[in-house]
């Protein structure tokens, strides 16, 4: 497993992210999520869009990932899709950019132009993949961590209720670039089993930062035996 300097130890970043239609959207209730995350032990913070990029840099010292979610015409990529988006994450300051890194809509090769656009910014880059063979091209182009961010979200990577381990064990145990486990780790323990599986940091973030999927847990759970 390799490690990067850019953080200070393995451990948790916890992705602080609301959309548009989503209650805590807005203001400053990202960048208190951010700080909250950080006060428990957050190594890094992963975070969409200019302005919750700008104001959690300003609320904590970790490293930020910054991401810029956009729907553009005929294209299923919607995390840093074009390089406009690139342009806006470096502007606002994000430490390493994330971006999609597909198979799909001729996306590779977008990718690695975009990928060589950051690093002349001087942003190493987090490639979001869906399954092994994106990672090692992902690696081939340069990025400088690796997220199984996609898998599952792609119409060709495994749709898996719990996070994709072996996708992490299969990319940890081949590539020469940290890995970082992200997806669906809704416990404690599956995020120290992600770490075992090989992963160099774990990426939380609807179990720790979505209030109003974390309540549909409990009231789906209560269902199950009022109904
Ligand atoms: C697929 C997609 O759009 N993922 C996004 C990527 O930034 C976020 O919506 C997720 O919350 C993030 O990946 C963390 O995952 P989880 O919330 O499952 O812990």
């Amino acid at each position: 497993m390799v490690l990067s300097e850019l953080f200070q130890s393995r451990g948790l970043i916890v992705s602080c992210q609301a959309l548009e239609d989503e209650p805590l959207h807005g203001g400053d209730a990202m960048a208190k999520m951010a700080k909250a995350a950080v006060m428990a032990g957050a190594i890094g913070i992963r975070t969409n869009g200019v302005h919750d990029i700008r104001s959690i840099k300003q609320a904590v010292s970790v490293p930020v990932i910054g991401l810029i979610k956009r729907v553009i015409p005929d294209s299923d990529v919607f995390i840093t899709p074009t390089l406009d988006e690139v342009k806006e994450i470096v502007e606002a300051g994000a430490d390493i950019v994330a971006l999609d890194v597909t198979d799909r809509e001729g996306r590779l090769e977008h990718a690695a132009e975009l990928i060589a656009y950051a690093h002349r910014a001087g942003r190493p880059v987090m490639a979001d993949v869906s399954t092994y063979e994106e990672g090692l091209a992902a690696e081939r182009f340069g990025a400088d961590f690796i997220g199984t961010t996609l898998s599952g979200y792609t119409a060709y990577s495994p749709r898996l209720e719990s996070p994709d381990f072996e996708l992490v064990r299969q990319l940890s145990a081949r590539v020469n670039v940290p890995v970082i486990a992200e997806g669906r780790i809704w416990t404690p323990e599956a995020a120290a089993q992600a770490l075992e599986a090989g992963a160099a940091y774990v990426v939380v973030g609807s179990a720790i930062t979505r209030p109003q999927l974390i309540t549909a847990r409990y009231v789906q759970a209560l269902r199950r035996v009022t109904e």
